[in-house]
C-alpha cells in the first residue's frame, strides 16, 4: 500500500525546455494541492552532442537516467517531451498521464528568409532529425541538409553565427521558451507532418505506485492521450525506435472522429516519400491502437517495407 509522498519529487533533464516543462507540471500539481520539487539530471543524450541520436542509441538516452532516479526512489515521477519517450517502456514504469498538447507543428527559423520557398537553390538547412531531413528533401531536393544538435539555445546560436541559412525546430519548444518571435513560418502538416507525440508531454511513474498514478489523472487530457496513442502505435509497429524517418500525426475532425496521417521516407533520398492516412471513430485506447496498427500496416505495404525493418 502506497500513500502519496510529500513533497513529490519530479525528475527532469536540465535543458531550459525540460526545466520549463517540469516546472509547468510542478505548478499544475500545486493547483491540485500537491507540493512538488524538481530533481535536475544530466542525461547521456544531453552530453553526447557530436554524433546523431540515431547513431548513439536513440532518444531513449534522454529517458533512461531519469528512470534510474525513479527506480532508486530519488524521484517519484519524470516529465518528458512525449516525442522523446520510447513507445515500449521497461515493465517497471508506465506513462501515467499525457496533459493537453501544445503546438504540434514544426517551425521554419531563419534570419534572412521568411519561408522555405524563399531559400535560394542549394541553401544550407540545419536539422538532425531523420524525419525533417526526408520531408525537407521531398519539398526541396536542392537543399543541403546539415546536422544540428544541442538544446534549443545552442541550435539558435549556431543559426545566428551564420552556419545555416535556416533551421527547423519544434514550434512547441520555441513557444515554451518565449522564443515564438523566432518562428518565421509554421509548417502546415501537409508540408511537414509532425513526429508522433510532438508538442505533448508525458509523465512517467513507477508502475507499482497506484496512489501516485491516480493522483496524476486530473492532469490527463483524454483527446491528447488517444491521439498520441494512435501516433505512437505506428512508431511501435514500425520497430519501436524513435530514430526513424517516420512522421505520425492525429487530429480530431469532430468529437470522436480521429484523422491519422503518417509518412515514411528514405533517408538516402533514393525512394519517394510514402504517405498514408485513415479515419476512425475512436473513443478508447484500444480503438486508438487499432487505428494506429491499421495505418502502420498500410504504411509498411505502401513503402514496401516488408516484415523486417532496420
Ligand atoms: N528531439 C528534441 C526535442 N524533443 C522535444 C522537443 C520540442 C518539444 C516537443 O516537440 O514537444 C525537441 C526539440 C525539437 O524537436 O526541436
Amino acid at each position: 500500500m502506497h500513500h502519496l509522498p510529500n513533497p513529490l519529487i519530479i525528475a527532469t533533464r536540465e535543458s531550459r525546455l525540460a526545466l520549463w516543462q517540469a516546472t509547468h507540471i510542478q505548478a499544475e500539481l500545486g493547483r491540485l494541492g500537491h507540493t512538488a520539487q524538481l530533481l535536475g539530471m544530466t542525461t547521456q543524450g544531453d552530453q553526447i552532442l557530436d554524433r546523431s541520436l540515431s547513431k548513439i542509441g536513440g532518444k531513449g538516452l534522454f529517458v533512461k537516467e531519469l528512470e534510474t532516479a525513479l527506480a532508486d526512489g530519488r524521484a517519484h515521477l519524470a516529465v518528458h517531451s512525449l516525442k522523446d519517450v520510447p513507445m515500449a517502456l521497461p515493465e517497471a514504469f508506465v506513462l501515467a498521464c499525457v496533459p493537453p498538447r501544445g503546438n504540434p507543428h514544426d517551425a521554419f527559423v531563419s534570419n534572412t528568409y521568411a519561408r522555405l520557398e524563399d531559400l535560394p537553390q542549394g541553401a544550407i538547412v540545419g536539422t538532425s532529425s531523420l524525419r525533417r531531413q526526408v520531408l525537407l528533401h521531398h519539398l526541396r531536393p536542392d537543399l543541403r541538409i546539415q546536422p544540428l544538435r544541442g538544446n534549443l539555445d545552442t541550435r539558435l546560436r549556431k543559426l545566428d553565427e551564420g552556419q545555416f541559412d535556416a533551421i527547423v525546430l519544434a514550434a512547441a519548444g520555441l513557444e515554451r521558451l518565449g522564443l515564438a518571435e523566432r518562428i518565421r513560418m509554421q509548417f502546415p502538416p501537409e508540408q511537414m507532418l509532425p513526429a508522433a507525440g510532438q508538442g505533448a508531454l508525458g509523465i512517467e511513474a513507477p508502475a507499482r505506485h497506484g496512489a501516485l498514478i491516480a493522483a496524476l489523472q486530473p492532469l490527463s487530457h483524454p483527446p491528447t492521450w488517444l491521439a498520441t496513442v494512435a501516433e505512437r502505435t505506428i512508431s511501435l509497429a514500425l520497430g519501436g525506435s524513435c530514430s526513424m524517418p517516420l512522421a505520425a500525426h492525429a487530429v480530431w475532425e469532430s468529437p470522436g472522429q480521429l484523422w491519422l496521417r503518417a509518412a515514411w521516407g528514405d533517408p538516402a533520398g533514393q525512394r519517394p516519400l510514402t504517405q498514408v492516412q485513415a479515419r476512425a471513430q475512436v473513443e478508447n485506447t484500444d480503438q486508438a491502437q487499432a487505428l494506429g496498427q491499421q495505418l502502420a500496416d498500410a504504411l509498411r505495404s505502401a513503402a514496401g517495407l516488408g516484415d523486417s525493418l532496420p
